[in-house]
């Protein structure tokens, strides 16, 4: 498991782009038939990948988290990105197509990831969080969450938010998560951009085609910087960072977040004017 330490606002001026990249971007979850793992000090959030192949992948603890088994203090929100697959909790098998959530509950023991077909493997994101209590167990199929439409196609941001696991959806200690899915010819995310000061937040981007990036704008509002990101890849935001962005070309995009309040519409809003 990757180590990321938390960074102060003021050091994203002093960084160049090797060093934005180092800090917060995440490019190496997703590998075949392994799991791995990057834990920030951003609110203790742990993000993993499993994409199981020929036999299924167990998610294990890892040694920086001191447990003899990962969900002993935590839990999580996993959202597959791949081909169908499941995921096996304490001898309960939730099948996953693409964009289903599960969340998995402090206390699970065996956690097993599976792909119905080796050749279009799934492709599992596991964003997990400490957790003081246990909620269930509890399956989201794609689409089946809360959806709220925002945007339109006169500023070319018109998307669907599936809302999964939140204050008013299933529910966690700390997780919130979803899905953003643009519609076509739309390719901005989250504008007029926000940040919220309660929590750190999580973007994994996926269905980038291979010649295609999204250009990730991050930073205190008034002090922005940009990172490129590919398929597959993920940008932590700590509390005081935009996370907005838009494609070259069609994506979607799992969000989520841990922190002091579960409130989605917990929002510091910024106008475009207002960035700089
Ligand atoms: O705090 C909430 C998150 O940034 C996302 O839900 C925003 C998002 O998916 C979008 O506007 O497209
Ligand atoms: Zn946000």
């Amino acid at each position: 498991m990757e180590l990321r330490h938390a960074t102060h606002p003021t050091q994203v001026p002093t960084f160049d782009t090797a060093a934005l990249r180092e800090n917060y971007l995440v490019d190496n979850l997703f590998a075949a038939g392994e799991l791995r793992a990057t834990y920030t000090h951003e609110d203790r959030i742990v993000l993993a990948g499993a994409v199981p192949t020929d036999s299924a992948i167990r998610m294990t603890s890892f040694d920086q988290l001191r447990t003899e088994i990962f969900f002993e203090r935590r839990e999580a929100g996993i959202v597959n990105v791949g081909g169908s697959g499941s995921v096996t909790v304490d001898g309960e098998r939730h099948p996953m197509e693409k964009g289903s959530c599960l969340y998995v509950g402090r206390g699970a023991v065996e956690v097993d990831f599976a792909s119905d077909a080796a050749g279009d493997p799934a492709a599992f994101y596991v964003f997990s969080a400490p957790a003081h209590a246990s909620y269930p167990t509890t399956l989201t199929r794609a689409g089946e969450g809360t959806r709220r439409q925002l945007g339109s196609s006169e500023t070319s941001n018109e998307r669907t938010i599936n809302q999964y696991i939140h204050a008013d959806g299933v529910r966690s200690c700390q997780v919130v998560m979803g899905v953003t899915e643009l519609q076509t010819g739309s390719m901005w995310n989250t504008m007029p951009a926000h940040t919220h000061d309660r929590r750190t937040e999580c973007y994994l981007y996926f269905d980038v085609a291979p010649e295609h990036r999204v250009v990730h704008i991050m930073g205190e509002p008034t002090e922005s910087r940009h990172l490129i990101v590919a398929d597959r890849e993920a940008v932590i935001s700590p509390s005081w960072s935009l996370h907005c962005g838009f494609g070259t070309g069609s994506y979607s995009f799992v969000w989520a977040m841990a922190g002091e309040n579960q409130a989605f519409d917990d929002m510091d809003h910024v106008q475009p004017s207002e960035l700089r």
